[in-house]
């Protein structure tokens, strides 16, 4: 694969040397450093820092790193040999030691601070100065920006050790997070929904560290074992890693006026952010209050069709609170995920995160961050009323955009040119009540079916089915019926394929990545290798020992399962 230098001549990235030809730091030299941290950061220990856009600091490098896995989707968009993420250096430097990289690469990283919001109420209590001033990057550490056929991607270790946002906790992710995060960015990545991406993961093979989880069967909510885990560094890469709740901390100050900069670092902060994620949508030559309004509805729009994509996936966030939300409007930090097997709008894996964040909540818990994001751009605004009632109107108008994402997906899932309010309502009962396995179900709802049995590969027959299995199925036979007579006649093949499109043959249920991580732990890497190339192919329809293996109905057995179908920590 053949890439371009900014000088124009191509070159293939062999060697870190080589990747060091592509490092601009330009632009995250624009911010704020924190004016009390060590430039040379060796800054671990928590603490509070009050101002600047980030804190340098040094990676902790984890002993002994082997390779894991390596990105090859984005090794190849970014001109990367596939033989560089063995070599001694890159793994060196992607395992956390930048002791030996070379000019104009820097010898420490940074790490950021960010407020958080749930559910649009703010907080701090999870501060551990009750301030807010101690919440950022506990482990995340940004190492690199690279400019790579004319894009910009910031790289971010996660994992990397203590940063000042620590909070007491270790800085370190253990291999089971990693392969989670790692094999769902690519997977989300060739679903084709905006999401962080994945570059390298590397595991430690003498070090390891204690975590709460779930002992072998257990069926308890919380985890009930501490157990031992080889810590990893992943890395992951995106154009910024700016949150909404990095804007709100910066806005939270200027709206206390906690120091003379405050106003300053915020507006530089959300100008920044446009720089890097809305460049190509908003004009450079714009005031700032204008800016700051079509930011707003440039957000609007990622984060409303990003929301309907996860629901057409099947993806749960499980923890969509403002810290967890890109203002770039993709999809970042694969932590209390899921993909759901059943259709139930209430599913969520992530036992801490409650209905708030369940699958069919998303869209509501996407307006309260729009809101906590509105509201960070607001003092910005505060001399320009007529901008202010802009923002209002497009904070105002969201569950209505949300919701004219949500029909336009349905309607695609099903192969209809719009959407269908009777049909779909019995559809969503019909689906609930079976119920059904939801990526089967629309996979083969898109072979466009004569009857219901193709369908019914799909159903896990619980009570209400058992109790009346002809009943059922008669309601089924009556609304496939009514949904042929909605889609356009006579083009079945090119409907089938049309809907095959938008409805995936396979997702990331947990219960593939289980044996893949514990595999992985073992250090065998078999099974995590056949599920990235599978994964990477979610539309196609692969070979009859892949059907076999990964488009089935999750088996009664591993249902309830603690750490599996459920979890309560998941770093
Ligand atoms: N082991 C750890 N050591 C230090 N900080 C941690 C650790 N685990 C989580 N954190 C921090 O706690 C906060 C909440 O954790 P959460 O699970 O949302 O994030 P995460 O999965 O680490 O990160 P991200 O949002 O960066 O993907 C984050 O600010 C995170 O950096
Ligand atoms: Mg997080």
């Amino acid at each position: 694969m053949q890439k371009r230098t900014p000088r124009g001549m191509s070159m293939m990235v062999e060697t870190v040397d080589d990747l060091a030809r592509l490092a601009d730091y330009s632009f995250m030299d624009q911010l704020n450093c924190d004016p009390d941290g060590r430039a040379d950061g060796a800054d671990h220990a928590p603490r509070q820092v009050f101002s600047g856009h980030y804190v340098p600091v040094k990676p902790t490098p984890i002993e002994n790193p082997e390779y894991v896995a390596h990105g090859k989707t984005l090794f190849n968009e970014l001109g990367l040999a596939d033989s560089l993420a063995q070599s001694d250096d890159f793994t060196r430097m992607f395992s956390g030691d930048l002791s030996r990289v070379p000019e104009p690469i820097r010898k420490a990283g940074w790490a950021c601070g960010y407020a958080l919001s749930i559910y649009g109420n703010e907080y701090t209590r999870q501060c551990p100065f009750q301030t807010g001033n101690g919440y950022g990057d506990g482990r995340a550490i940004s190492v690199l920006e690279v400019v790579a056929n004319n894009q910009r991607w910031e790289m971010q270790l996660k994992g990397g050790g203590r940063t000042p946002y620590c909070r007491g906790g270790d800085g370190r992710a253990v291999l089971r997070s990693s392969v989670r995060e790692f094999l769902a960015q690519e997977h989300m990545h060739a679903l084709g929904v905006p999401t962080s991406r994945s570059l390298s993961l590397y595991v430690s093979t003498t070090e390891r560290v204690r975590r709460p989880w779930y002992s072998e069967g257990s069926r308890s909510t919380d985890p009930d074992v501490l157990v031992s885990e080889p810590v990893a560094i992943s890395t992951r890469v995106a154009p910024s890693f700016i949150r909404v709740g990095q804007l709100e901390l910066f806005s939270r100050r200027a709206r206390k006026q906690e120091h003379p900069q405050a106003m300053e670092e915020l507006e530089k902060i959300v100008l920044h952010l446009i720089d890097r994620e809305y460049s190509e949508v908003i004009d450079q030559t714009l005031a700032t209050p204008e800016k700051v309004v079509m930011l707003a509805q440039a957000f609007r729009r990622r984060l409303t069709s990003l929301v309907a994509n996860w629901v057409r996936v099947g993806y749960c966030q499980g923890n969509f609170n403002s810290d967890n939300c890109a203002a770039g409007g993709y999809t970042l930090d694969y932590g209390p995920f899921g993909f759901c097997d059943v259709f139930d709008p209430r599913y969520q894996p992530w036992t801490g995160g409650g209905h708030h964040y369940a699958f069919l909540n998303q869209p509501a818990a996407a307006d309260r961050n729009f809101y906590s994001f509105c509201t960070a751009l607001r003092p910005l605004l505060a001399a320009h009323p007529g901008c202010l009632r802009q923002l209002d109107e497009i904070q105002g108008d969201f569950p209505q955009v949300m919701q004219d994402e949500m029909e336009k997906m349905w309607a695609a899932k099903l192969g209809l040119d719009a959407f269908d309010a009777e049909l779909f309502s019995e559809l969503a009962t019909l689906m609930m009540q079976t119920p059904v396995d939801y990526t089967m179900f629309f996979r083969e709802l898109s072979s466009v079916p004569d009857d219901i049995e193709g369908l019914k590969k799909s159903f896990y027959e619980g009570r209400t089915y058992a109790a009346d299995p002809e009943g059922l199925d008669k309601r089924w036979s009556a609304w496939l019926t009514q949904w042929k007579s909605c889609i356009r006649p006579g083009a079945r093949e090119e409907l089938s394929h049309q809907m095959k499109g938008v409805n995936p043959k396979y997702s990331l249920r947990e219960w593939f990545v289980v044996p893949a991580y514990q595999q992985a732990a073992e250090g065998n890497y078999t099974l995590l290798r056949e599920l990235q190339e599978v994964m990477t192919q979610p539309y196609a329809e692969q070979s009859r020992d892949i059907e076999d293996k990964y488009y089935r109905l999750k088996p009664p057995e591993l249902f309830d399962l603690g750490g599996s179908s459920h979890y309560s920590c998941s770093s």
